[in-house]
């Protein structure tokens, strides 16, 4: 189930939606896509990723129109106890920027994005068979918990693949994925899938 949290500049959590053609509503001023592509089967080889995702996947990124040449592709995988994922967790909750747009699709578990948009912030939580694209410049940040458990492919604008550029900015205190999560399911009332 997708989630949508509207945030003021202070981090005060303000707003939720959980429908599709809501979260796309309020995504649309940030510039921000969100869809849904089935499950394939896929085999990301090192070195020709894109290739495999343009087999498996070659209607749907046609449809995502030309504001995404896409020029490599991974698939970023963390489990918990992810020897990595602390030092990535920091790079990845300080806010930042990326040279080109940037296209996330979940292939398992959840993850949070923080978007800045024009009056503060929104958290959006994705979770398998969704996918993101965020423009090119939007500053944000993301999270998956203290325990992570997400599997996405990520599609690269910029032929040299993930490079942030930090905004250096203080966020306020939002709530991180697992807080996120607690708030969300107080609010919402049902299980979130994982
Ligand atoms: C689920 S994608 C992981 C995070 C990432 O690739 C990114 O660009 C965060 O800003």
């Amino acid at each position: 189930m997708v989630a949508l949290a509207r945030f003021d500049t202070q981090g005060q959590w303000e707003e939720t939606w959980v429908c599709d053609g809501l979260v796309r509503q309020h995504l649309a001023p940030t510039g921000v896509q969100f869809g849904r592509w089935p499950l394939r089967p896929l085999q990301l080889q090192a070195g020709d990723g894109l290739a495999a995702v343009q087999a498996a996947y070659g209607e749907e990124l046609a449809a995502l129109g030309s504001h995404f040449p896409l020029h490599g592709a991974d698939r970023l995988a963390l489990a918990p106890g992810d020897a990595h994922w602390p030092a990535l967790r920091r790079q990845f909750l300080a806010e930042h920027r990326q040279g080109g747009a940037e296209v996330r699709f979940f292939l398992s578990g959840t993850g949070l994005f923080y978007l800045r948009s024009a009056d503060g912030f929104l958290g959006l939580l994705c979770e398998a068979g969704e996918w993101v694209a965020l423009p090119e410049g939007l500053a944000h940040a993301f999270d998956a918990g203290d325990a992570p458990h997400v599997e996405a492919l990520r599609l690269f604008v910029q032929p040299q693949g993930w490079v942030a550029e930090p905004t250096g900015a203080v966020l306020p205190a939002l709530p991180l994925y697992d807080d996120f999560v607690a708030q969300l399911l107080e609010q919402v009332g049902e299980e979130l899938e994982e």
